[in-house]
């Protein structure tokens, strides 16, 4: 079994049958970058992929639909050969694979008819059939009466609708999103956002999701898998990855505090950087093992460190106590409702307050802090 195939996101997991829906393992070479990944996707089932710039999700969606040359593996729907290495036979229309990309890339010389007909057509559907076909799906994206216009009369958000029904006028096993709303107003993409869910849901075909906002990977995807330099590096139900992510990048996207460090005890964390963490209930740690905590900025309770106190209640032996800490403040920035406090002695740690609570500790650089956090609000986990 190959390295990307022994990743594989499991579907089965999920309770679907991988074999039914969306399978890719692949490895592509392009300009020194390395993809070595697989996925899959059940049948009427939602992957979001997420990462960094730069982590591969683009090259990942493009190799699986037929778009840049696959050094070594294969991609499956319903248990049909469709791409990879050992499809070069497969024509790409025939392929079925839908891609949505940023941009709507319409044909700028063809109505929005005719560009939505264009898959019908490709597939053997006779003019009239073709045309029909598309001033149905043009309706169903709200787009009744634009039928005669080109692109470039088109608003931005028009013309990603269009691309839409142009892409499930194809009739796609798979469809492949690739942050289909990050050009889009909030208005606009809000309505295509609504526009993906309906139909697909409606079509049942396997859908992989490319964004950055974990909001969409919340509304639209059941699992989530996280790509970094190249490979899967996590994968499952978006709770649990969201919840308790097991990287700095996703611990920023979902806006939580993800400490690493070994295991004092089944429930204890204890970072490189002095912090120890307590979790309310035992969650399998083992001593001396890596481990990591996760806990929401806004779950730290913050008072002025008292003159003279052992700092942030450490212990008479020098020892911290856990799920107390002190620090000086090295940065305040401004949050939607309050601040966000980093230490000195703690830089990746953020602790929010509410705006009345900043000002009733006249927070300012260098003041001196206790901070404290109750178990039942860290959670742990082991690393690896
Ligand atoms: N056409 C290309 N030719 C050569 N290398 C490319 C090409 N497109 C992308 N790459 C390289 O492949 C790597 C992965 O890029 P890719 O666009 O897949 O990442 P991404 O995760 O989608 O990034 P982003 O979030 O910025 O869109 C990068 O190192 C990039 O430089």
């Amino acid at each position: 079994m190959s390295a990307a195939a022994e990743r594989r996101t499991d579907a089965s997991a999920a309770g679907a049958a991988p074999d039914a829906g969306l399978v890719a393992e692949l490895e592509v070479e392009r300009g020194g970058f390395r993809l070595d990944a697989a996925v899959a996707v059940g049948p009427d089932e939602v992957l979001a992929v997420l990462g960094p710039n730069g982590s591969g999700k683009s090259t990942l969606l493009a190799a699986i639909a037929g778009h840049v040359p696959v050094d070594r593996g294969e991609v499956r729907v319903g248990g049909r050969l469709l791409g990879g290495a050992g499809a070069g036979e497969v024509p790409l229309a025939a392929r079925r694979i839908g891609l949505l990309g940023q941009q709507a890339l319409l044909f700028p010389h063809l109505s929005a008819l005719e560009n939505v007909a264009f898959g019908p057509r490709a597939q053997g559907a006779g003019r009239r059939d073709a045309r029909a076909e598309a001033a149905g799906w043009l309706e169903r994206v709200g787009l009744a009466g634009f039928e005669r216009r080109r692109p470039a009369e088109l608003s931005g958000g028009q013309q990603q609708r269009v691309a839409l029904a142009r892409t499930l006028a194809a009739r796609p096993a798979a469809l492949l999103l690739d942050e289909p709303f990050a050009a889009l107003d909030v208005e606009a993409a809000a309505g295509m956002r609504r526009l993906v869910r309906e139909h697909r849901a409606a079509l049942g075909i396997p859908m992989l999701l490319v964004t950055h906002d974990p909001l969409d990977a919340l509304v639209l995807a059941g699992r989530a898998a996280i790509l970094q330099a190249g490979r899967i590096v996590d994968e499952g139900p978006i709770a649990r990855v969201l919840g308790h992510p097991r990287t700095p990048f996703i611990a920023a996207l979902a806006g939580v505090d993800l400490v690493e460090g070994v295991a004092l005890d089944a429930a204890t964390v204890r970072s490189d950087g002095g912090l120890v963490l307590r979790a309310a209930e035992p969650a399998g740690l083992v001593t001396g093992a890596p481990a990591s905590a996760v806990f929401a900025p806004g779950s730290v309770h913050v008072r002025a460190a008292d003159a003279g106190a052992p700092a942030g209640g450490a212990a008479a032996a020098g020892e911290p106590s856990a799920n107390h800490w002190s620090g000086t403040v090295a940065s305040l920035e401004p949050t939607g409702g309050g601040v966000r406090i980093v230490t000195a002695e703690q830089p990746g740690v953020a602790v929010d307050v509410p705006t009345a609570a900043a000002v009733a500790l006249d927070l300012e650089a260098g003041a001196a802090l206790a901070f404290r956090i109750e178990p039942a609000d860290v959670s742990v986990r082991p690393l690896g």
